[in-house]
């Protein structure tokens, strides 16, 4: 309490507060780094496939072959969505963003699931498994539909990254490309108590179930300070268009105290644990391609935000890009975000269910002093 106002001291954003205890990831500010289980993200984004850390969040260990094995399997069986939904995301109006499309369809999918209604730990963990399938499926559908395409049936013989260039494109691209794809998953998938995590996490706390949670988890997501400011770092890049006049654009942002999207960051103020490695595939999709117009634009913007502003670059600045570079349509960056960080969300409802209490804070009231209500005519 403040001696003044006996006003409690608030915590606005919730800055700086402990909201719980997590075994599922570390972020340490003063080294930037991260962990999932004790991992370095950039030791995993090497040696590992995007199903083996999806495996890690959701178990706490690596898996061993077979379990890595039977993971695969059990995702690739369950891709296919049902013809109703089908139906349904063919009658999305087309020019709706695909991260509305997507909300809509998870949503779909827990009215339609077999086990609605059950909150059990066991078949929480299958609806997860149900979501992780069929979310790709899911945002190719709507996002070919969008365009007058068909959908493209999952092939179980596919990776997880393999399947959502075939989904989206109808073909699978070349090794570097798949394995940059790979590793934005990776460093995409878990980031502790992020605004959607927390939202996932706060509806698990009523006891509602996960395809609720998810729901409300990609509505948080898709503003532009959180997961959306990986399709408006793109657009930036192409509004600026020429190196040339990059720093130029910069400074009109900066005499108008606009944001500049895909910089600075809630926990990190010295850098993003995960732009480094994010950087490194952006630049290997920018010689696969033959542009560096992008890369050139982004490294001109990050040395000037830091020497003018010592603001760094966030995942979302570079992973921008590398989406475009990769061949995506910039509104799908935020849905690819959703199919990664749905193995976050989901560790997140397992470790709040586990263990839960109603997450409920309270807010210091500062309106009018009680009043009678004056009659209508009165008013
Ligand atoms: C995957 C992710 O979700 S990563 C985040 C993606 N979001 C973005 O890239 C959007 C742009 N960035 C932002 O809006 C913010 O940096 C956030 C929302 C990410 C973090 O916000 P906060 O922790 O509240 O940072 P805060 O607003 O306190 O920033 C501190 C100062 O840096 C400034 N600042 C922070 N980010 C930026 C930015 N991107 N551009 C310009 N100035 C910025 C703020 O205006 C503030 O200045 P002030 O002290 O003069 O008021
Ligand atoms: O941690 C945050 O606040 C945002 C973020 O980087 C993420 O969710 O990946």
């Amino acid at each position: 309490m403040s001696e003044k106002s006996n006003t409690p001291e608030i915590k606005k954003g919730l800055v700086g507060v402990y909201a719980d205890v997590s075994t599922i990831s570390k972020v340490m500010p003063e080294t930037n780094s991260l962990t999932y289980g004790g991992y370095a993200v950039q030791d995993l984004c090497e040696s590992c496939s995007f199903e083996e850390v999806a495996y890690l969040l959701w178990h706490g260990e690596l898996p061993t072959a077979a379990q890595l094995e039977a993971f695969r399997r059990e995702e690739a069986a369950q891709r296919a969505i049902s013809p109703a939904l089908h139906r349904v995301i063919r009658e999305f109006p087309h020019d709706g963003h695909p991260m509305d499309a997507i909300r809509t369809a998870v949503s779909f999918m827990g009215l339609e699931d077999p086990e609605a209604g059950d909150v059990s730990d066991a078949a929480q963990r299958r609806k997860a498994m149900r979501l992780l399938a069929k979310i790709p499926t899911c945002i190719a559908a709507a996002h070919r539909a969008s365009k007058g395409l068909e959908p493209i049936e999952p092939n179980p013989a596919h990776s997880f990254g393999e399947n959502f260039f075939n989904l989206v494109f109808g073909k699978v691209p070349q090794p570097e490309v798949l394995k940059a794809f790979d590793v934005s998953l990776i460093l995409y998938a878990e980031h502790t108590f992020n605004a959607s995590t927390y939202t996932a996490r706060l509806v698990t706390s009523t006891g509602a179930d996960i395809h609720g949670a998810i729901t409300a988890a990609i509505a948080a997501l898709k503003g532009p300070l959180h997961g959306g400011a990986n399709e408006a770092v793109m657009h930036m890049l192409k509004e600026i268009g020429d190196p040339k006049i990059a720093r130029e654009w910069l400074q009109s942002r900066f005499d108008h105290k606009a944001l500049v999207m895909g910089f600075g960051h809630r926990v990190y103020k010295s850098g993003d644990s995960r732009v480094p490695t994010m950087r490194k595939y952006a630049e290997k999709m920018a010689e696969v391609v033959g542009d560096r117009t992008w890369m050139e634009i982004s490294r001109i913007l990050a040395d000037e935000m830091l020497t003018k502003k010592n603001i760094h670059p966030n995942l979302d600045f570079p992973a921008g890009p590398a989406y475009y570079l990769m061949g995506f349509d910039i509104p799908l960056f935020t849905p690819i975000f959703v199919a990664s960080r749905i193995t976050g969300w989901a560790a997140h409802v397992f470790e709040q269910g586990a263990d839960n209490r109603l997450i409920r804070p309270l807010s210091w009231y500062t309106g009018p002093e009680q009043r009678p209500v004056p009659a209508l005519d009165a008013r």
